[in-house]
């Protein structure tokens, strides 16, 4: 992943500065008030939630109907869950044990590898922490490009072997990524003649993306704590390892928060806001969100994938027409960072340039765009 300095540049005009509350959860009874979430009961929080029968789609990538699952899913769900997908277990085992033993490093070993407050990579809370009042129930470490920096800080001994299992998963992620997204393009009609990313001279440009791992620690109160606030993801798609713990929901419209299940060896793709863009909102960015739970810590490793640097994402032309007007003005992956940066959940409608002929507005006003 070359592109560092891109994904670094777009927060660098936005740093954020928060009070990083590093605590050691391990040896809490009981929740902080700034760990304290008043839990909200609207309409998307049904109280029962045994009543949720719908379920996130699995999608079985040797399936021959692939394209048209996909695409169903990514319309109706705005999130799957894949099997057969190539990653080795043994490479997802990989990651997660070092992930696994990177959390439990002491805090103030981990804190040497801390995240500068316009930097993108290091040990930290979550950036969107600072769009909310009380803090979460997680820790995180983002990767851009190579790890050595910061894992040299970590572990001054053996940092390659950690390196190692983490550029291996960046590459084969970067490969799996790619398929699903032609195959996610192929299900709205896009071949590769209709989408030029390479260069003015013909050559191919490389993709962008990040490396998030998250730790949620068990926790004495899980219905007062947040472990990850609702967002979706900046990205044209994430894909998301869960381990064997769950914690992920998704906001399904019409239902309320629903569970995605961990499956054995099966990753959850979520449709990103760049997605949503590219699709003229007939693929709408998911909603998600990340629970805790009393008696287990749970991990989860997330792939953030975009385009390359310097491509304009906009409407597809195939998408766009005289009864179908593009919803979104043209912009860079780096630019719609900043604008996550400033605006978070905002920054969709931030990029909106016509209303839905239908009259909707979007999810990230906390209203959802449907469009097609
Ligand atoms: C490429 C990126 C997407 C991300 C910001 C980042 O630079 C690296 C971390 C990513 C992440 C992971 C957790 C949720 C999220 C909203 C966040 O705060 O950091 C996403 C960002 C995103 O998708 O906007
Ligand atoms: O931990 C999870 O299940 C969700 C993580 C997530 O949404 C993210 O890293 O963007
Ligand atoms: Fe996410």
């Amino acid at each position: 992943m070359p592109s560092r300095s891109l994904l670094a540049d777009a927060f660098r005009a936005y740093p954020v500065h928060l009070h990083q509350k590093h605590l050691d959860f391990s040896s809490l009874q009981e929740i902080p008030d700034s760990h304290k979430w008043t839990q909200v009961d609207d309409e998307r929080h049904p109280s029962v939630e045994s009543f949720v029968t719908e379920s996130v789609p699995v999608i079985d990538l040797l399936d021959p109907n692939v394209l048209q699952n996909i695409g169903h899913a990514c319309k109706t769900w705005g999130v799957l869950q894949v099997t057969n997908h190539g990653i080795p277990i043994s490479l997802l085992d990989n990651v997660e044990s070092a992930s696994r033993t990177l959390f439990c490093l002491p805090t103030q070993q981990k804190l040497k590898a801390a995240r500068s407050p316009d930097g993108v990579s290091g040990y930290g809370v979550a950036r969107i922490s600072s769009f909310f009042s009380k803090l979460m129930w997680s820790e995180g470490f983002t990767i851009v490009g190579s790890p050595q920096e910061h894992f040299r800080q970590l572990w001054p001994q053996d940092y390659t072997k950690f390196c190692d299992v983490i550029e291996e998963y960046e590459k084969e992620m970067q490969k799996l990524a790619r398929r699903l997204t032609w195959l996610v393009l192929g299900s709205l009609g896009i071949t590769k003649k209709d989408l030029k990313w390479d260069g003015p001279k013909g050559e191919s440009k490389e993709s962008s993306a990040a490396l998030q791992l998250n730790y949620y620690p068990a926790c004495p109160d899980p219905d007062q704590a947040m472990g990850l606030a609702e967002h979706t993801d900046s990205t044209l798609l994430t894909i998301l390892y869960q381990s064997n713990t769950s914690g992920l929901q998704v906001l399904k419209e019409g239902t309320g928060w629903v569970t995605v299940p961990p499956i054995p060896g099966g990753l959850v793709v979520n449709v990103g806001d760049l997605l949503h863009i590219l699709s003229n909102g007939l693929y709408p960015s998911v909603l998600h969100r990340a629970v805790v739970n009393r008696t287990q810590h749970r991990l989860s490793i997330a792939y953030l994938y975009g385009p390359p640097s310097s491509v304009q994402i906009s409407p597809l032309q195939k998408l766009v027409g005289p009864n179908h007007p593009p919803l979104y003005r043209p912009i860079t992956w780096n630019e719609y960072l900043g604008t996550k940066a400033k605006h978070f959940n905002k920054a969709l409608s931030c990029v909106r340039i016509c209303a839905p002929l239908n009259g909707r507005v979007d999810v990230n006003d906390h209203n959802r765009v449907k469009v097609g």
